[in-house]
């Protein structure tokens, strides 16, 4: 008797070892399988994507560099490894908040040094919500070389989208220049200006054509038969539905993208659900995503165009196209049809009534706090700083500071950038938006907007116009380390005691780009939950680096131990151990 019980507890005792062996064995299996690992490296190259040779950076032999798949909850770890010749690099996950990862943002000068040549640098992030979102390079002027590309996070197994389709598709919108990012940045900060002038072609995922018999085109640098140029074909089966999700990384346009002869349902806007409506040409400004809804339900013996055309400034780029491909149609075939020319370039009111048709889907409805703690109005204005040609937020142009600003707050190191607040205001009273600046001077500065934690912060985005006159453009701006909430948008000057009475504060959309357009204002909400320091710019790649930029900081305290990985520069140089 006695000694059965003995086998009995030993074999019981022996049954519990397996059974927690077990556990922890597909407890370490879960865990492994909700991190993606990414090799990736980044190389000097030349590329033709619109048959024109250019010096190109590009992600594991691409541009744009491979698009990240994941489900929602998954830890991404991206090893980038820095091949460039003589160029440091950073990448920025676009609409992925990084919390509590802050150091993961991957904005030089913001949040972590460069990563110089022959480095690697991991950057490790959860991707915690499904939606559409980017990533690109965040140093300089590198991004429209062409170190860009999408990330799609899918949702659990077993969630059910608020819509539904058979296949899931995606396409980066891109501006193409054919001369190299280091001569428009040498341009853009030198004496007289030289601008960087409307980009050569429009590329839909990569691809485009120049008219290589243009005049003045260098023959030996353009060839109209090179593989790369060949267009983009989306293949798609009569009778089926297709999601497809729309990144742009313009470096200066502003887009229409519209399938010709097909509706589009929009359904997504930077990650968030939106009430479904319906729009033939899709406005997309850079650092925007939406998913929209298109079903293949035309005449399935032929093609028909995808097109995208510059708005907002009159372009000479000629439109991006590509090809709507009825299967089995061949993907080449030219579309019987003339390309559809697009929507007028200076028609602003079917732009604004986009911006405001975009709604929160019913069933996701993210209600904002009815109140705020504080109010920003940021005008918007393009400057001169000793005969520099700049932009400005309430005539401060922003510069960024050697050592970066995560680094320099968590270390205490004050000194490294200045301390006196920039301002919440502008002069109201006596500016003119409508017209050229009386004085169109202004300073530069590297300090920041201190946030109290977990507060509700109002931006308003104030437009005016340029140096030029009768002439105000759009602008995109873009969070990172937050969603907002898109509460609305107005013309002229913003009016603080009547305008705020209309604000969308039951449905609005909560996104992370917004346009601000020409002689307009929009207004957003956030809350200031997220520690870390934040870049708040215009999409407007040569904008920013012409100081149209401010950055957030919010809960320091809060933030952990910063990894040394993202050190080495100005005064971190001290804490950097490889
Ligand atoms: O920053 C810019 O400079 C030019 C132009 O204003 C120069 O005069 C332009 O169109 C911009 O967007």
């Amino acid at each position: 008797m006695v000694e059965h019980d003995v086998h009995q507890q030993t074999y019981s005792l022996v049954k519990l070892v397996v059974l927690v062996c077990l556990l922890f064995l597909s407890a370490c299996i879960s865990v492994e399988a909700r991190i993606r690992h990414y090799q990736w490296e980044v190389n000097d190259e030349y590329k033709s994507p619109d048959c024109y040779k250019k010096p190109s950076i590009i992600i594991n032999g691409k541009t744009p560099g491979p698009t990240i798949v994941d489900q929602q909850g998954v830890t991404t770890v991206v090893e980038v490894k820095n091949s460039l010749f003589t160029e440091s690099l950073a990448i920025h996950w676009h609409g992925i908040r990084q919390i509590g990862t802050p150091w993961a943002d991957g904005t030089e000068g913001i949040t972590q040094c460069p990563v110089v040549p022959a480095d690697t640098f991991i950057y490790k992030f959860v991707v915690d919500r499904p939606g559409t979102y980017l990533y690109h390079a965040h140093y300089g002027m590198q991004r429209q070389a062409g170190l860009q590309g999408m990330i799609k996070v899918l949702v659990p197994n077993g969630v059910v989208e608020p819509f539904s389709y058979d296949h899931d598709r995606n396409i980066l919108l891109t501006d193409w220049y054919h001369k190299s990012t280091y001569e428009q940045a040498t341009g853009l900060a030198s004496l007289p200006f030289v601008w960087v002038g409307e980009p050569q072609s429009i590329l839909i995922h990569g691809r485009g054509r120049f008219n290589c018999s243009a005049p003045s085109t260098d023959a030996t640098l353009c060839n109209a038969t090179h593989p790369q140029c060949t267009p983009y074909t989306m293949t798609v089966v009569p009778g089926k539905t297709y999601r497809l999700r729309i990144g742009s990384l313009t470096a200066l346009a502003a887009l229409s993208f519209e399938i010709e002869g097909h509706n589009m349902t929009v359904i997504e806007a930077d990650g968030h659900y939106v009430e479904p409506f319906v729009v033939q040409n899709l406005f997309i400004y850079s650092g925007e995503t939406y998913s929209v809804l298109i079903k293949a339900d035309q005449d399935p013996t032929r093609n028909y165009w995808a097109s995208t055309k510059v708005v907002s400034r009159n372009s000479t780029t000629p439109n991006g196209l590509g090809i709507f491909n009825y299967y089995p149609n061949h993907p080449r075939r030219r579309p019987p049809t003339i390309p559809p020319v697009g929507p007028r370039w200076d028609d602003v009111a079917p732009r604004v009534d986009q911006s405001v048709a975009i709604k929160s889907h019913k069933d996701y409805i993210h209600v904002p706090p009815q109140t705020s703690d504080r109010v920003i109005v940021m005008l918007n204005t393009q400057n001169r700083v000793n005969g520099f040609m700049r932009w400005s937020v309430n005539n401060v142009s922003f510069n960024m500071p050697h050592t970066p600003y995560l680094i320099a707050l968590k270390h205490n190191l004050l000194h490294t950038f200045e301390q006196t607040a920039p301002p919440d205001n502008y002069d109201h009273e006596n500016y003119d938006i409508f017209n050229v600046a009386k004085n169109v001077n202004a300073t530069t500065s590297n300090s920041i907007y201190r946030l109290k934690f977990n507060t509700t912060v109002d931006i308003i985005l104030q437009n005016a116009n340029t140096i030029n006159p009768n002439n105000s453009e759009t602008h995109p701006w873009h969070l990172h380390g937050h969603d907002f909430w898109v509460l609305g948008y107005g013309n002229g000057k913003f009016n603080q005691s009547i305008d705020p009475k209309n604000y969308n504060l039951e449905n609005p959309i909560m996104k992370n780009t917004i346009p601000v357009h020409p002689y307009g204002w929009t207004a957003l909400r956030f809350r200031a939950d997220n520690p870390g320091a934040w870049a708040f710019h215009c999409h407007i790649e040569s904008h920013f680096f012409m100081g149209m930029g401010v950055v957030f900081e919010e809960g320091i305290e809060k933030v952990g131990k910063l990894p040394t990985s993202i050190m080495g520069c100005g005064e971190s140089k001290r804490f950097h151990r490889p």
